[in-house]
C-alpha cells in the first residue's frame, strides 16, 4: 500500500485541528487558545469566511480574521488553519501565512471554484485539506484532490464532514462511512480526517463519531471548540468548551492497523476463514434462488405472465424485514439487501422473457 503523505507525521498521531466555527472577536480568538490544550490539540482552526444557507446570516468576520489568527499562531505556537472559497481567500490566506487551508463542502461540488482555489495555489508548500462535497459523490472528492495535484500541490489531505439529506436522521450530515472507506481506498496516500462537529450539528454524538473514526484509523479530527458554545454566532449548536473537547480526547482509543502478537493472527485467521466458508455459502445460496427465479420466469413466459408481482413482493420485504430483525440484523440493511436480490432475480427473468424475442 502507498505510504501516506509525509505533512501528517510532523504531527503527534493522531492530529487534533480545533477552533471555533467562526472567529468573532480577537479576545474570542486569544481566549479559546489560550484554554485548547496543547498536548493534544496542534493546529487551530477558525472559519473567517462563512457560507451561510440563508443571507442575512453571520457570514464571518472576513480578512481581518488573519490578523487574530496570526495572533493566535504567534502567541500560542500552534498551527492555523482557515476554510477558502476562492481565489482571493487562498491569495489572502498565503500572505497572512495560514498553514492549512481547506476547501468546504459546498466549494468541493463546483469543479470551476476548486480549480480556480488551486490554480491560486499553485506550488504552494502549506496543507491544503478537502471536504467531501455536500452530495454522496466520490469522483467529485477525488476530482478535486486531482485539481490540487496538477497544480503541483504536495501537502493535501481530506475531511470527511458528511453528507446532505432531504429527509432529517439523527445526523446534520449523514456520515455514509463507506463512501470515506472508499476514499482511502483509491487514494490511500492521503491522510482522512473526520469532521464529526459538522456530522453530528449536535454535541451529544461527538464522542461516538469521533471513536467510530479512530476505529477506522482516520488520520485525524477536526471538532469545533468555542469559549461560549450557547453564545457562538454560528453553528452554535455544535460546538463544545475546549475542556469538554479534552475530555473526548482523552476518552478517545486509538487503533492501531495491525497487532504483532502470534496468538491475535492465528485467532483472526481462525475467524476469517470462517468468514470466507459463510460468504461462499451465502453466495451459493443467492444463486440457487436465481435459479428458481428463473424457473418461476419460464412458468410466466409460458402463461404470459408479468414479471413483476407486487402483492408478492410485498410479503417477502415484510417477511425478511422481521425474520432478519429476529436474527439481530437492521432493517436498512436487510431491506437494502432484499432490493438488490429482488432486482437481480426480475433482471433475469426480463431477459428470460425477452429471449428470442426481440426484433
Ligand atoms: C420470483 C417472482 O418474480 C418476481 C421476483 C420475486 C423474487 O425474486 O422474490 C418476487 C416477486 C416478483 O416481483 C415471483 O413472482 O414469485
Amino acid at each position: 500500500m502507498k505510504a501516506k503523505q509525509s505533512w501528517i507525521n510532523q504531527f503527534d498521531k493522531p492530529l487534533t485541528i480545533a477552533g471555533p466555527c467562526s472567529a468573532e472577536s480577537e479576545k474570542q480568538m486569544l481566549e479559546i487558545a489560550e484554554r485548547l490544550n496543547k498536548e493534544y490539540v496542534q493546529i487551530f482552526r477558525a472559519g473567517i469566511w462563512k457560507p451561510r444557507t440563508k443571507p442575512n446570516c453571520f457570514e464571518g468576520v472576513g480578512a481581518i480574521g488573519l490578523n487574530w489568527l496570526k495572533k493566535v499562531k504567534d502567541e500560542f505556537g500552534f498551527k492555523i488553519a482557515t476554510e477558502i472559497a476562492n481565489a482571493n481567500h487562498a491569495k489572502l490566506a498565503l500572505e497572512y501565512d495560514v498553514d492549512v487551508l481547506w476547501i468546504g463542502a459546498r466549494s468541493t461540488v463546483n469543479p470551476f471554484t476548486v480549480q480556480e482555489i488551486a490554480e491560486a495555489l499553485r506550488d504552494t508548500d502549506k496543507i491544503v485539506l478537502v471536504k467531501n462535497p455536500v452530495n454522496p459523490d466520490l469522483d467529485l472528492w477525488i476530482g478535486a484532490i486531482e485539481r490540487l495535484q496538477a497544480q503541483n500541490i504536495q501537502n493535501i489531505g481530506a475531511i470527511h464532514r458528511g453528507f446532505s439529506t432531504y429527509k432529517k436522521t439523527q445526523y446534520r450530515n449523514n456520515p455514509q462511512w463507506q463512501i470515506a472507506l472508499d476514499f482511502m481506498d483509491k487514494m490511500p496516500e492521503i491522510p482522512m480526517i473526520c469532521d464529526p462537529s459538522h456530522i453530528c450539528g449536535n454535541r451529544e454524538g461527538l464522542f461516538d463519531v469521533s471513536q467510530q473514526a479512530y476505529n477506522f484509523e482516520y488520520d485525524g479530527l477536526m471538532i469545533e471548540s468555542h469559549n461560549n458554545p450557547d453564545e457562538a454566532w454560528s453553528d452554535a449548536s455544535q460546538q463544545i468548551t475546549p475542556e469538554r473537547l479534552l475530555e473526548i480526547l482523552q476518552k478517545l482509543e486509538i487503533r492501531k492497523s495491525d497487532d504483532d502478537g502470534t496468538f491475535y493472527h492465528s485467532q483472526l485467521n481462525r475467524l476469517r476463514n470462517e468468514i470466507d466458508e459463510t460468504d461462499q455459502a451465502i453466495l451459493e445460496a443467492i444463486s440457487q434462488r436465481m435459479n428458481i427465479a428463473m424457473q418461476i420466469g419460464e412458468l410466466k413466459k409460458e402463461h404470459n405472465v408479468a414479471v413483476f408481482q407486487p402483492e408478492r413482493w410485498k410479503q417477502i420485504r415484510e417477511n425478511s424485514v422481521r425474520e432478519g430483525s429476529r436474527l439481530g440484523l437492521s432493517e436498512e440493511f436487510v431491506d437494502k439487501m432484499v432490493k438488490a436480490i429482488h432486482q437481480e432475480s426480475i433482471a433475469h427473468q426480463n431477459s428470460i422473457m425477452n429471449k428470442e424475442n426481440s426484433l
